[in-house]
């Protein structure tokens, strides 16, 4: 198979970079269901602006990579083990040429491989199957909507919608709650890919198999496809929104399969995908390895998503010069929208943890700086320098222990994340003058694009690529306040009206 290691590079790049037709079709649809002039509608047209660019760019739609998941069926006689590691070649080089993010760290150190191969990463399966050609399915799911996945145990209580017996209510129960507490950290508008039944791993397992459904697809099992269609409908009524800022779309999809359980356990089990739903599928020629067909991929689809050039700017945006002064800072209030320009520092769990109990290098003032949630795709250039090719935010709620005393230490004004932050922070940007500025997840090409320069970077030995901290010259870098310095938090509000509008399903019947 003289192409098979070519055929997956390309597999691998145009999942990372060229998001399916079906996926491109859900996200067109929400893009015309939000208001343009509002948050939400900002952020759906960021999302379809980067989505655009990724095509352009040959580059990562949203600089999480995920870990690699490859489903493999291969007809009699096929050699698995030269398949596996052609694979991991093709890995390796799309690391090297940035389609992939360095991602596979080592579970205790965290120290990262730099080539996205380690202890069973990839993650690949293989199955015999009957037809003569190979089939690779490949999915590249982030760690932010990884961890909004969600298991239940049933019967349990479910917050806000009270008990959930072994029925199909008690089912719908836990799948409108998993929405919910996705809120926008998994970012919204996302997919679920449901298991019911099996145990623990195999009900996570058939779960994520569903994300291999097409979006438009219907299910077979008619009470199944009615519970799907409900869900849906019923999700996009909590008005959680793009990037949980409030707003019609919420879920775009909703697949279920169920599986047989033993008698003691019925679990339900929840794949949690962002927008940035990266899964395509090849068939190979099995001589050859040459592609001969491309699943999830439309002769009529959808090709450009932007509405307009750019996203929508109304001239009222504040523009934040870095280091930034408190009297601006305070000045600042939830829902205005600022453009950045200036030094940002990029700074997520590592480098939140070391700096707790150590000081920053000396050479570095972050006095009045601006942190950035981010764990971005560099390259390095021929003279030594490095560019930025990919950028988007990371979840701020895992820095949530930190982030107070790391404002207060650093001398830090502003964060910049997605998902938004907790009670403890709230309260150390009212005490230290700070403000939560919320960039649009998954939109890496996007923000990639604002940065000039990479004017330096500490700890990329220690910390590897995503983690380290970059130091980067930015220029109308946009985001939006969703955390004030006076008390205020978008994310607490649409947090609790959700938690209201998820109530009102605890005893309807559908
Ligand atoms: O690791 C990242 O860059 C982001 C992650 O996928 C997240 O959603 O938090
Ligand atoms: S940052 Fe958002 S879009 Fe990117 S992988 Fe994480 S959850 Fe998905």
């Amino acid at each position: 198979m003289k192409n098979f290691r070519e055929s997956i590079l390309t597999l691998i790049t145009e999942t990372s970079a060229n998001l399916p037709s079906d996926v491109r079709c859900a996200i067109s649809r929400a893009i015309d269901q939000e208001d343009p002039a509002s948050q939400a509608g900002l952020a759906m047209s960021t999302i379809s602006v980067n989505i655009d660019m990724a095509v352009d760019n040959i580059s990562p739609i949203c600089q999480d990579t995920g870990m690699p998941t490859f489903f493999i069926h291969t007809p009699r006689g096929v050699d698995q083990l030269q398949m596996k590691k052609e694979i991991e070649e093709a890995i390796a080089e799309a690391s090297r040429s940035g389609k992939l993010r360095p991602n596979a760290v080592d579970a205790f150190t965290g120290k990262n491989s730099g080539n996205n191969l380690g202890d069973h990463f990839p993650v690949i399966h293989f199955e015999p199957w009957e037809k003569s050609e190979i089939e690779v399915k490949l999915i590249l799911k982030g760690g932010g909507c990884e961890n909004k996945n969600i298991q239940y145990s049933l019967p349990m209580e479910i917050p806000g919608l009270g008990s959930a017996s072994r029925d199909l209510e008690g089912v719908r129960k836990c799948l409108l709650h998993a929405v919910y507490q996705a809120q926008g950290q998994g970012c919204s508008p996302g997919f679920i890919g449901v298991g019911i039944g099996g145990d623990r791993t195999s009900g996570f397992e058939l779960a994520k198999k569903q994300l291999f459904r097409r979006i438009d697809d219907h299910n077979p099992d008619s009470e199944l496809d009615l519970l799907e269609q409900d869900i849906l409908r019923k999700a996009n009524t909590m008005e959680i929104g793009p990037m949980g800022f409030g707003g019609k779309t919420t879920l775009l999809g909703c697949k279920i399969g169920k599986s047989h359980r033993v008698p003691a356990s019925f679990y339900v089990s929840v794949a949690y995908n962002c927008w940035a739903y990266r899964r395509l599928g090849v068939l190979l020629d099995a001589e050859t390895g040459s592609i001969v067909h491309w699943q999830y991929r439309d002769s009529d689809e959808i090709k450009r998503m932007a509405r307009g050039e750019g996203i929508p700017l109304t001239g009222r945006e504040v523009v934040l010069q870095a280091p930034v002064t408190e009297e601006q800072i305070r000045s600042l209030k939830v829902g205005d929208m600022v453009l950045i320009n200036g030094e940002m520092h990029t700074g997520r769990d590592a480098f939140h943890h070391y700096i707790m109990h150590h000081d920053l290098p000396e050479h570095l003032d972050t006095n009045g700086g601006v942190l950035f949630h981010c764990g971005p795709v560099v390259l390095k250039n021929a003279d030594g320098s490095y560019r930025v090719t990919a950028a988007g935010p990371t979840t701020s709620s895992r820095e949530e222990p930190y982030q107070a005393d790391v404002i207060k230490k650093l001398g830090l004004r502003a964060i910049i994340g997605k998902g938004g932050m907790g009670p403890k922070t709230l309260k150390g940007l009212q005490d230290h003058g700070a403000v939560y500025l919320n960039a649009i997840g998954g939109a890496a090409q996007y923000y990639a694009r604002c940065i000039e320069k990479v004017t330096g970077v500490d700890f990329l030995e220690e910390m590897g690529v995503p983690e380290a901290m970059w130091h980067l010259q930015v220029n109308a870098f946009p985001a939006i306040v969703t955390m004030d310095s006076h008390g205020n938090s978008l994310h607490s509000r649409i947090d609790e009206e959700s938690l209201s509008r998820l109530g009102k399903f605890a005893t309807e019947s559908h």
